[in-house]
C-alpha cells in the first residue's frame, strides 16, 4: 500500500473549473466575454506567470458569495481525496477578493464552512493560507494581516504569490514578521520566474518555512546545499511548470535531479483547473514523462507529510495509513 498525499501548493482559486465559471456567472448574473464554454476553454493557453495570472484574475469575478466559496472548495476537496490527498493546506487571495468589494468574511465563512466539513466528509484534513499579492504595495498586504487579525479567523499560514519578477520577498519583510509574531506559518513563492537570489531573501528576510516552487534553486549550488542541510521543504509543481513555460516539457523536468540532489521536495498541482490536472494528473505525467517509479512517488508522498503543517499526530496517522 502507498502512503497517502498531503498536497501544500493548491490555490483554490486555481481550482476554479470552467463549468464551475459558467455556473457561478449565471447564478451570480455576472457578464463574462466568453461566447460558451468551448471559447472559454480556449483561453487556457499560456505563455509565462502573466499570461496565466491575467485570465486567473479575470475569472474570479464570478466568485461573489459566501455560498460560492464554500461550493469551490468542496468541489476541490472531493477532487483531491479521488486523486489521493488525505490533508490539504490551501491558499486563497484575500486581496483578489476584496479588491472587487468581496468581503473578507464572505470569503472566509465560505471557505471555512467547506473546509470544517472536509475531513468528516472526504477524509481530508484542511488548512487555509492567506496568500499576499505580491505586485499590489506592501501597505495593502499588511492591512490584510490586520484584517485576518481581527476577524480572529482559523487561518494558518501567510503565503506570497502572483507576479514574481520585480516583486521580491524584500518587499515584504514587515508584514512577514508580523505575522511570525502572530504565530502564523510563512511560506513564499520562489525561485519560480524568479532569480535564486529570491530564495535567499525568502528564507533570511522573510524567515519561511517553505519555498513554493523553488526549482530555479538548481542554478546557485550553494543555495542548494543550504536547502539540503535545513531540509527545507520545496513545494514543486510539475504540470504547472510545463504550462507556464519554466520548463520546456515534462521530460525536462528537474524533479529528479532534485530528488537526487537530497532536497526535500512535494509534488503539488497549483493551479489544477489551468494546467491541465489535479495532484494524481501530476504524478501521471510524471510517470510518463520522466519514468517516475513507485519508490520515488512513495519518497515524494513522505516527504510531503513531512513538510506539511499538520500536527504530529495526524502526520503519524498518515505515515502509518499505508
Ligand atoms: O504558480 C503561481 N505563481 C505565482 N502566483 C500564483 N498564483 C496562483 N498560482 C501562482
Ligand atoms: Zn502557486
Amino acid at each position: 500500500m502507498s502512503t497517502p498525499l498531503a498536497e501544500l501548493h493548491m490555490h483554490i482559486e486555481g481550482s476554479l473549473e470552467p463549468e464551475l465559471i459558467l455556473a457561478l456567472a449565471e447564478r451570480n448574473r455576472v457578464a463574462l466575454p466568453y461566447r460558451d464554454l468551448d471559447d472559454l476553454r480556449s483561453r487556457y493557453e499560456f505563455t509565462d506567470l502573466q499570461s496565466f495570472l491575467d485570465l486567473y484574475f479575470a475569472n474570479m469575478a464570478v466568485l461573489r458569495t459566501e455560498q460560492d466559496f464554500a461550493d469551490l472548495a468542496r468541489a476541490y476537496f472531493a477532487r483531491a481525496a479521488a486523486a489521493g490527498v488525505r490533508h490539504a493546506e490551501i491558499f486563497f487571495n484575500p486581496q483578489a477578493h476584496t479588491v472587487r468589494g468581496v468581503p473578507l468574511r464572505a470569503v472566509l465563512d465560505g471557505l471555512g464552512e467547506a473546509v470544517r466539513g472536509s475531513e468528516a466528509e472526504f477524509g481530508v484534513s484542511t488548512a487555509l493560507i492567506a496568500a499576499v499579492l505580491r505586485d499590489r504595495p506592501a501597505a495593502e498586504a499588511g492591512e490584510m494581516l490586520d484584517e485576518l487579525v481581527r476577524l480572529d479567523v482559523p487561518v494558518l499560514g501567510l503565503g506570497l504569490d502572483s507576479a514574481e519578477v520585480g516583486n521580491p520577498p524584500s518587499k515584504f519583510v514587515e508584514v512577514f514578521e508580523r505575522a511570525r509574531a502572530h504565530g502564523l506559518h510563512t511560506v513564499a513563492h520562489a525561485g519560480e520566474e524568479g532569480p535564486p537570489e529570491y530564495i535567499w531573501q525568502a528564507l533570511d528576510l522573510l524567515g519561511v518555512e517553505r519555498i513554493d516552487h523553488g526549482v530555479r534553486c538548481l542554478e546557485d549550488p550553494a543555495l542548494v546545499a543550504r536547502l539540503v542541510d535545513e531540509q527545507v521543504p520545496l513545494t514543486v509543481c510539475p504540470l504547472s511548470n510545463v504550462r507556464l513555460r519554466v520548463v520546456d516539457t515534462m521530460a525536462e523536468h528537474p524533479l529528479r535531479t532534485m530528488l537526487d540532489a537530497g532536497l526535500l521536495v512535494t509534488v503539488n498541482s497549483d493551479d489544477p483547473a489551468y494546467f491541465g490536472g489535479y495532484v494524481d494528473d501530476n504524478f501521471a505525467g510524471l510517470r510518463a514523462g520522466l519514468g517516475l517509479t513507485d519508490e520515488e512517488r512513495e519518497v515524494l508522498a513522505r516527504n510531503s507529510i513531512r513538510a506539511s503543517f499538520a500536527s504530529a499526530e495526524r502526520k503519524r496517522e498518515l505515515l502509518g495509513d499505508g
